[in-house]
C-alpha cells in the first residue's frame, strides 16, 4: 500500500477543521472525497479545453471530444470489457438502473415474469422493478438476508424458476459492508436463463471488478463513489444486448438520420447518449481511474478491510453497542446501534469532534426493518482513512453516549 500519508495529502479537503477539529471524513460510501488530480483535469477542461464534443470540426471540440473519449477506453480498460461500444456514460447507478428498467426490462418483461432481487438492496435497485411490477405485472421476488446480512446461495437457487427472466443484485451493500458471491449468483441465475444486473456502486472504488470474468449482462457504478465527480456513472451491458434495447432517452446525439417519418438511431454507445453529456464529469472520472489504477483497487480494498476490523473490535468494546451486518466477505463499512440513544443524536454530537458519519436507513429501508432498527451509525472508509481516524470516532462514539444518556 502507498504511503497513507502522502494519499492523504493529494484531497485538499482532508486539510481542513470541522468545528475546530482536524476534519475526519467516514462518509465515502455516500459520496468520495476527490483528489487534486481529479479537481485540476476539471478545472483544465473548463479553463483550456471546453467545447461540446462530437460534433465540432475546430481543433477545441476535437480535443474535448479525445479527452471525453478517452475517459470511455480507461473505464473500459478498469471493467476489462471487450469494447468502449459497452460502456455508457449516465449520471449514476441509480440511472444506470432506471436505463436497464426503461429498455432492456420494459423490452423483454411480461405479466408473470419474475425479477429477482436481494433483501440489502439500495431502493435505485428496489423501486425501478416496483414501478414495473406495478405496471406490466411481473413478480418481484426477495431473497432474504440472515442474521450476518448474509445471502444464501442454496436459498437463491431455490427461489429461480424459468420465468425468473432478471436477477439484479448489488456488489457491496452501503447499509451493511456485505460482499456477495456474485460470481456465483450470476451463474446460478444464467443456469434458468435469466440475466443479470449488478450494482457496482459501492464495489468499484474497492475491488478490481471484471465484468467478462463475473460474465454479468448489466454492470453499474458511480463515478463520485470511485474519487470522481459527482453526475457521471457507468452503465456496462453486453454488446449484443446493448443492440437489441430501445433507446433510453431521445434527441441529439443519439440518432443517425431523422425525417418526419422515421429516425434511424445511432451506433453504441451514443445510441443511450442523448443531448450534450457531462463531459467534464467524464473527463474527471477518467482521471479518478488512473487515481484507483496507481494506487490499486484491491490494494485499497485489502487496507480498508483492516481499518474496518479494527474500528470493529474497538467498537465493540463500547457497551450496548451493536454492529448491524458482520458479513464474513465485508467491505469497508461500519454501520451500528446504541441502546438507549438514536443515532441521528450521536452523529450530530460526533459532528461537533469534527467526525463525518452517516446517520440514516442509507436508502437501504428493509434492511433496517430487517435488523428492527429506525436507522444506523455508518462509518464507511475510503483510501485516505487512517488508524487515526479510527480512534477519534471510537472516543467521540464514547464521549456522545455518555452525554447522551
Ligand atoms: C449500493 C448503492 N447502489 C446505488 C446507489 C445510488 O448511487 P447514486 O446516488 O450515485 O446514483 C448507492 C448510493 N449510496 C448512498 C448515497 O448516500 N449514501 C449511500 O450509501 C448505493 O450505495
Amino acid at each position: 500500500m502507498s504511503d497513507i500519508s502522502l494519499l492523504r495529502a493529494e484531497f485538499p479537503i482532508l486539510k481542513q477543521t470541522e468545528n475546530g477539529q482536524p476534519l475526519v471524513y467516514l462518509d465515502s460510501a455516500a459520496t468520495t472525497q476527490k483528489p487534486q488530480s481529479v479537481i485540476d483535469a476539471i478545472t483544465q477542461y473548463y479553463t483550456q479545453e471546453n467545447a461540446n464534443v462530437h460534433r465540432g470540426v475546430y481543433g477545441l471540440s476535437e480535443r474535448a471530444t479525445e479527452k471525453y473519449e478517452g475517459a470511455r477506453e480507461k473505464v473500459r480498460a478498469l471493467l476489462n470489457a471487450k469494447s468502449t461500444q459497452e460502456i455508457i456514460f449516465v449520471r449514476g447507478a441509480t440511472e444506470a438502473i432506471n436505463l436497464v428498467a426503461a429498455t432492456w426490462a420494459r423490452d423483454q418483461l411480461q405479466a408473470g415474469d419474475e425479477v429477482l432481487i436481494t433483501e440489502m438492496e439500495h431502493h435505485s435497485n428496489i423501486v425501478p422493478w416496483q414501478l414495473l411490477r406495478d405496471q406490466l405485472g411481473i413478480r418481484l421476488n426477495v431473497l432474504r438476508i440472515n442474521a450476518l446480512g448474509e445471502v444464501c446461495l442454496n436459498a437463491m437457487a431455490s427461489m429461480l424458476t424459468p420465468k425468473t427472466k432478471l436477477v439484479s443484485i448489488t456488489h457491496m451493500s452501503n447499509a451493511l459492508g456485505t460482499i456477495n458471491p456474485v460470481k456465483e449468483m450470476i451463474a446460478l441465475a444464467h443456469g434458468v436463463g435469466a440475466k443479470v444486473m449488478v450494482d457496482g456502486a459501492q464495489a468499484v472504488a474497492h475491488m478490481k471488478v471484471d465484468v467478462q470474468d463475473l460474465n454479468c449482462d448489466f454492470y453499474a457504478f458511480s463515478g463520485h463513489k470511485t474519487y470522481g465527480p459527482t453526475g457521471i456513472g457507468v452503465l456496462y451491458g453486453k454488446q449484443s444486448l446493448l443492440e437489441a434495447m430501445s433507446p433510453y432517452q431521445a434527441g441529439g446525439d443519439m440518432i443517425y438520420s431523422v425525417t418526419f417519418e422515421k429516425t434511424q438511431y445511432n451506433v453504441l454507445p451514443y445510441k443511450f447518449e442523448a443531448g450534450t453529456p457531462n463531459i467534464a464529469g467524464a473527463i474527471g472520472l477518467g482521471v479518478a481511474v488512473d487515481f484507483l489504477n496507481r494506487v490499486g483497487q484491491d490494494a485499497i480494498g485489502a487496507y480498508e478491510h483492516e481499518l474496518m476490523v479494527y474500528a470493529t473490535e474497538q467498537l465493540q468494546t463500547i457497551d450496548g453497542l451493536r454492529i448491524i451486518g458482520q458479513a464474513k466477505n465485508k467491505g469497508g463499512v461500519v454501520s451500528f446501534v446504541v441502546e438507549g440513544v438514536h443515532p441521528h443524536d450521536v452523529a450530530t454530537l460526533m459532528d461537533q469532534d469534527g467526525i463525518a458519519v452517516r446517520a440514516s436507513h442509507h436508502c437501504a429501508m428493509p434492511v433496517m426493518q430487517h435488523f428492527k432498527v429506525p436507522s444506523t451509525i455508518r462509518a464507511s472508509l475510503g483510501i485516505y482513512n487512517n488508524f487515526e481516524d479510527i480512534d477519534r470516532l471510537v472516543a467521540s462514539v464514547q464521549e456522545a453516549i455518555q452525554m447522551l444518556r
